[in-house]
């Protein structure tokens, strides 16, 4: 049975966060273990408080597993504060096990996941131990500090994250909404490239998106899968998600965690070499 871990946040309503990752982890057969770093009062309307976990019981979290579990790839989520982001990533630049950066920074209604002050934190202490790093277009754009418009934009964008010392950068087309296609765009530290297109579905169940398709990626991560692999099973698992939604709530409902065991043979994902 292979192990894995998300260090995130709490979403009460299910779709994102920890749920999410938990949720993706048992659908792919690996076993989920969690650190929480914040709790949030949280449905498909959108976030309407935050409660961070003391720094110190985050740790506490985080050692538990490490000393008792061999762990094949931890994920992490929302990190809220510069002082969790340091705080784990101490522990995490002792063990060598696969990481899996999802930069969450605000939720989908606007509310802030992250601090402002975070952020430099997260590209000096984080990005250097990852194996992937997984923003959309506005977090790459943050990340960054330039402005994303053009295919050129996100090249420029993906290099100065290879930079810092990530591994392989997947930056995410779902916030480029003038194309019928969903095209997330990867970039490996050796040079090499891809790009994934997928149909775009028209629904306003995207919560949790990001969460559940980095969720997907650390599963397969964790399971062996080389990480190319891992990148395009992710995709369909995401893909399938978000095509066979679930209409639940009143807002940004989430995807169907369930679709993927039930429809895997039928996604297809076109993979250009660039
Ligand atoms: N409407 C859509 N149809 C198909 N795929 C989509 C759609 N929206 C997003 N995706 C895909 O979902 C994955 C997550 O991308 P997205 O850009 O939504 O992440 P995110 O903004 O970080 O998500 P979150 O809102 O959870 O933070 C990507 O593979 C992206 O291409
Ligand atoms: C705890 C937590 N983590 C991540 C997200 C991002 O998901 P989204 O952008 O779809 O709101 C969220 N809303 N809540």
């Amino acid at each position: 049975m292979h192990i894995v871990t998300t260090i995130a946040g709490s979403d009460s309503g299910g779709g994102a966060g920890i749920q999410a990752d938990l949720k993706t982890f048992q659908e792919l057969k690996v076993f989920g273990t969690s650190v929480i770093t914040a709790l949030t009062a949280q449905n498909t309307l959108g976030v309407s408080d935050v409660l961070p976990i003391e720094v110190s019981f985050v740790e506490k979290q985080l050692k538990a597993l490490i000393e008792d579990f061999s762990i094949s790839a931890v994920k992490t989520g929302m990190l809220f504060s510069s002082e969790i982001i340091q705080s784990i990533a101490r522990i995490l630049a002792d063990v060598n096990i696969p990481l899996i950066v999802d930069p969450v920074m605000i939720a989908k209604g606007g509310e802030s996941l992250l601090q402002q002050e975070a952020i430099v934190a997260l590209c000096s202490y984080l990005l250097p131990l990852a194996t992937i790093v997984t923003p959309n277009i506005p977090e790459a754009e943050t990340l960054t500090g330039r402005k994303i418009k053009t295919f050129a934009d996100i090249q420029d964008a993906a290099h100065t994250l290879l930079q810092m010392g990530v591994q392989c950068v997947i930056i995410k087309g779902g916030h480029l909404t003038d194309n019928d296609y969903a095209i997330d765009y990867v970039f490996f530290e050796d040079g090499q490239s891809f790009s994934m297109q997928s149909s775009r579905i028209a629904t306003k169940n995207t919560h949790g998106t990001g969460c559940t398709f980095s969720a997907a990626l650390t599963a397969f991560i964790g399971r062996g899968f080389s990480i190319k692999e891992a990148i395009v099973e992710a995709k369909k698992y995401i893909q399938l998600a978000i095509t066979y939604d679930l209409s639940i709530g009143n807002g940004h409902g989430p995807t169907n965690h369930f679709a993927y065991q039930k429809y895997k043979e039928s996604c297809e994902v076109i993979i250009h070499e660039t």
